[in-house]
């Protein structure tokens, strides 16, 4: 196979984490909709087969929720441990959304402070051990920090979601040599969560070396969440393609595109 078939082959091969495959490589929360019938239309313009949801914002049992958009929309559900502040609260809760949802997979978060949302990097380690050890496909949110992304994946966890910037920031990736470090070193898919503002932020995100995209206030709180979910589904598949064919390397002074020899004496 020559390089380009390579790349090609490569630009279409399916986002693998654990044992299950998904075609696309954008994830979308769904904290921060207006309603079901936007966060739907989202959901189907995204082109997303994974949506996360916070285990303390649904009634499992309660019809008319937001499992039932979830359910139409033939999309996979990831419960998520939001809200938690310690490793025993997390623990308690994905134990919870295992029970309510029949899944051992879990989207890992231990939010350290009310104002920041960053990831209590303690209490994330020592609640992603426990949860491996206790069965889960453990997925956790974390901060840029190649050392603790490494670390959550000795622990057994399938796949790291370090941070762009603060959750609902809009920020973009504010550390692009920290996530490109992590996702050097990474044996596991390296999906970047939070804070990212637009399309062009995922297309970075993804040119940096990242299997996906995870995001949620950049579409549920657009002006039009469906336009926009189309383009972060765009820029995904645009970044990775981008990442693939091999960028230029960047240089310091110009470098004419077309060759000047053989050209005229005026
Ligand atoms: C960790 C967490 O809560 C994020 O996954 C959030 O759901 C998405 O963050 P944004 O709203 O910034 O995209």
């Amino acid at each position: 196979m020559d390089q380009h078939t390579t790349a090609h082959t490569a630009r279409d091969a399916d986002l693998k984490i654990a044992d299950k495959t998904f075609t696309s490589r954008l994830i979308l929360g769904t904290g921060g909709a207006a309603n079901h019938a936007q966060l739907a239309e989202a959901i189907t313009a995204s082109g997303t087969e994974l949506v996360t949801v916070a285990l303390r914002r649904v009634d499992p049992g309660a019809s008319g929720s937001i499992l039932d958009v979830i359910e139409r929309c033939g999309v996979e559900l990831l419960p998520n441990t939001a809200g938690c502040f310690t490793a025993e609260q997390a623990v308690r809760t994905a134990k919870l959304a295992r029970e309510a949802f029949g899944t051992n997979w879990i989207k890992l978060e231990v939010i350290g402070d009310e104002d920041t949302l960053l990831p209590d990097p303690v209490e994330l380690l020592d609640a992603a051990e426990t949860l491996v050890r206790d069965g889960f496909t453990v997925l956790p949110y974390t901060s840029d920090d190649p050392v603790l992304a490494r670390r959550l994946e000795d622990a057994g966890c399938a796949a790291v979601m370090p941070l762009a910037a603060p959750i609902g920031t809009g920020l973009g990736v504010r550390n692009p040599h920290n996530m490109a470090l992590i996702c050097e070193n990474a044996n596991v898919p390296v999906i970047c969560d939070a804070g990212i503002g637009t399309a062009s932020d995922a297309a970075l995100a993804m040119e940096l070396g990242c299997s996906a995209v995870l995001l949620a206030t950049a579409v549920t709180r657009a002006a039009d969440p469906a336009l926009m979910a189309a383009a972060m589904r765009d820029a995904v598949s645009a970044g990775r393609a981008a990442r693939l064919a091999g960028r230029i390397p960047k240089r310091h002074l110009a470098n004419a595109s077309s060759s000047f020899d053989g050209m005229a004496d005026l």
